[in-house]
């Protein structure tokens, strides 16, 4: 079954949790697989992810590269959808 979300375009991580802020687990989105081949370093990967994007978001504020100058949302053609190549400017927080 093809499924597509609501506005999906649209940057919403609301989409993904509940009235009370839980996050809304779903069967069609299975980054690690399911079932018994499924990944068994789950875990540690979610950790080392929190991890490293808390502190590297605790530390850096992320700006485009000219001010004002959001990039245009342009993709890769291919099976997964990337986005093109865009600098932005990581400025030290303090
Ligand atoms: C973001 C990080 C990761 C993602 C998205 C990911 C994703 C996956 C996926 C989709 C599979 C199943 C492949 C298949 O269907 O054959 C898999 C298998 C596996 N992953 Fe990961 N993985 C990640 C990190 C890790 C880490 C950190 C470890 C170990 C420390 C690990 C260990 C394994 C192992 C051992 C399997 C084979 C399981 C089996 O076939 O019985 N993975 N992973």
């Amino acid at each position: 079954m093809f499924f597509q979300f609501l506005d999906p375009f649209k940057f919403d991580p609301t989409r993904h949790l509940d009235e009370n802020g839980n996050f809304i687990k779903d069967d069609r989105i299975t980054p690690f697989s399911v079932g018994k081949r499924a990944c068994l370093g789950e875990s540690l990967a979610r950790m080392e992810l929190f991890l490293f994007s808390a502190t590297f978001f605790q530390h850096f504020e992320f700006l485009p590269e000219n001010d004002g100058e959001i990039p245009v949302e342009e993709y890769e053609p291919g099976l997964v959808k990337s986005p093109k190549a865009f600098k932005v400017r990581a400025k030290e927080r303090h």
